[in-house]
């Protein structure tokens, strides 16, 4: 499939979400290239006469991009809850289980998402998987024991890269560092997190499990919506 096809699966997945979402709600709005399919239509939808509550987003690139349509974009610490979170997926597997944060903004989505009572995610074909596999698994560390936590991770033989941009770390929103993670598939999703969850140092990663309510998928032959 070229770019140009995937970008049509995207914003047709967009489109349908776009359409989900009802007047006078809390909208939790997501990253990546498949979000910025959602915020354009979701311009249109405010302007054939959409009223949101509030929209709170979980990137400065979707902040942008809302800001620049004239939405008044809200942080997660201003709202008492969101109804639905629209978000992309890196994978998805057949319990819904997700790896995010391709686009490195994981902590913040998962943030939103846990505190947002529905969460819908927009994907093409091509993030379908059984078990999670296929996208290393990105981790947020903190800078002061980055190095520390990689040594730790290879003794486990999680294969940890540091993320890099034009030959230096990439820092994350609050100034973090990525590891991303090379296994795949992951066995036991659940261990995984489970550990990461008790590593000193792990800030957030990216295994969002028994979080996706409902996954938009956009394939060639048409759209799927799979229920949790
Ligand atoms: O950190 C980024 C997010 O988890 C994105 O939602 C994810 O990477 C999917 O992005 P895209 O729609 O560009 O594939």
């Amino acid at each position: 499939m070229d770019k140009t096809e995937q970008d049509e699966l995207k914003k047709a997945a967009a489109k349908i979400a776009a359409d989900k979402v009802e007047n006078g709600i809390v909208l939790g709005v997501g990253t990546g290239s498949t979000v910025k399919f959602f915020i354009d239509w979701l311009g249109q939808r405010r302007n054939e006469g959409l009223k949101l509550k509030q929209i709170v987003t979980t990137s400065s690139r979707s902040k942008k991009q809302l800001e620049d349509l004239s939405f008044k974009v809200d942080e997660l610490c201003d709202v008492d809850q969101v109804d639905l979170t629209v978000d992309g997926a890196d994978r998805v597997d057949d319990n819904l289980d997700g790896i995010k944060g391709g686009g490195a903004a994981l902590t913040l989505e998962k943030n939103v998402a846990v505190n947002s009572k529905k969460n819908i995610w927009i994907v093409d074909e091509s993030k379908l998987v059984h078990h999670l596999s296929g996208f290393k698994l990105p981790v947020e560390v903190l800078p002061i024991s980055a190095m520390q936590v990689k040594r730790r991770f290879e003794s486990q033989g999680l294969n940890p890269e540091f993320r890099m941009v034009d030959g230096k770390r990439l820092k994350t929103h609050y100034g973090n560092y990525i590891l991303d993670l090379d296994i795949s598939p992951i066995p036991v999703p659940e261990g995984l997190a489970d550990y990461l969850d008790h590593t000193v140092g792990v800030v957030e990663h990216g295994l969002f499990l028994n979080i996706c309510d409902e996954v938009i998928v956009a394939k060639s032959d048409g759209i799927e919506e799979i229920k949790r």
